[in-house]
């Protein structure tokens, strides 16, 4: 849990800010330990709020230069606020605060399990997570002591628009499918942008997702069917279009947050990508489709589990599996007259 932190001001010494480092496919996960300030707030939306508008600092020293990078990604745990949760957290990367991720929670099931944080149990064990978009389910596989592959059930994932038409600046009039999964996504495939992902350089899937982002956010209100804090764009993925059910993994590269690009197949994209997929007949139980990051080529595996309903959408619980891995551990400083200590980006 984040703990009490020493702030730095001309009085006092530098602060001490400690972190797990781990990666799902490829995509950082900056995991917290020690040395944040206090949160305040009763539910985790309250407290996602407190962070956003009272600690931004933090996230920026952490997710930015030069103790970050431009696509950098966190996770803060917290208090949940939901008994069924055995632990609580909050998502950060370069611009604000996510209200789900999955890749986080792959990292966050092995994190865990390793520290003692949930009793363990073999071949597998359970967790929920509460993340600001509600209870995830976790279930790690533990054997032999080791923990490994991570599998987990976010909340109900469901569509809000198929077939959605909008003008993208530069890119012409392209159709969009919307979808949540924990946060909302538009997605598309590459040939309607004029895009090949197995050959495009990143930066130019980075520019087309940001423009679809940005003409998807103008032309079309969202709803979230409980809390309008959730009703966002949270970014835009772009598809290979391979969307009929295959055994070989079907390409897609998310650019969320301020056009950051996701190095893993976005865990919660997976879950609304497959929320479309079964709506569309595509994909059904019996079925795990492998989903591979345009950036890295990493996998995840995702298929509908059960039908559901949330306030006024069709909804479809959806099985997301992955594996994350420990990079290392980090103890970052701050010197008082550092005239960069609040972080910078290099666009
Ligand atoms: O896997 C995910 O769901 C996340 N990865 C970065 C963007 C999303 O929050």
């Amino acid at each position: 849990m984040a703990e009490k932190s020493t702030l730095s001001d001309s009085k006092s010494p530098p602060f001490v800010i400690k972190t797990v480092e781990m990666h799902t496919g490829g995509e950082p996960l900056r995991i917290i330990t020690e040395g944040y300030p206090k949160i305040q707030g009763k539910t985790i939306l309250e407290k996602r709020a407190y962070v956003r508008d009272h600690l931004d600092v933090f996230r920026k020293r952490l997710m930015w230069e030069p103790r970050g990078h431009y696509d950098m990604y966190g996770a803060l745990l917290v208090e949940p606020d939901d008994e069924t949760a055995d632990i609580g957290v909050l998502f950060m990367h370069n611009e604000g605060y996510s209200t789900m991720c999955g890749h986080a929670c792959i990292g966050l099931g092995r994190y865990a399990v390793d520290k003692g944080l949930v009793p363990t149990k073999s071949p597998e064990t359970e967790l929920i997570i509460q993340c600001p978009t509600g209870p995830v389910k976790v279930w790690v596989d533990y054997q032999g002591g080791k923990s490994g592959r991570v599998r987990f059930h976010s909340v109900p994932a469901f569509v809000f628009a198929l077939d959605q038409e909008v003008d993208v600046p530069n890119y012409g009039r392209v159709k969009v499918d919307i979808a949540y999964g924990g946060a909302f996504y538009a997605f598309l495939p590459d040939s309607s942008l004029g895009l090949d992902l197995r050959t495009a350089p990143v930066q130019a899937v980075r520019n087309a997702a940001t423009a679809v982002t940005e003409a998807v956010k103008k032309a079309v209100p969202l709803r979230h069917p409980e809390h309008p804090d959730l009703a966002f764009l949270y970014g835009t993925i772009i598809t290979d279009g391979r969307d009929e059910y295959d055994p070989t993994p079907t390409v897609n590269t998310c650019v969320f947050g301020d056009a950051s690009v996701d190095r893993s197949p976005t865990g919660s994209g997976v879950t609304a990508r497959v929320a479309i997929q079964h709506r569309r007949g595509q994909i059904d139980p019996s079925k795990a489709r492998q989903f591979a990051s345009g950036a890295t080529g990493s996998v995840m595996t995702g298929r509908p589990v059960r039908e559901t309903r949330w306030g006024e959408f069709d909804a479809v619980i959806v099985e997301v599996a992955g594996n994350a891995y420990y990079t290392g551990t980090a103890e970052f400083t701050v010197e008082p007259d550092d005239p960069l200590k609040n972080g910078f980006l290099v666009k």
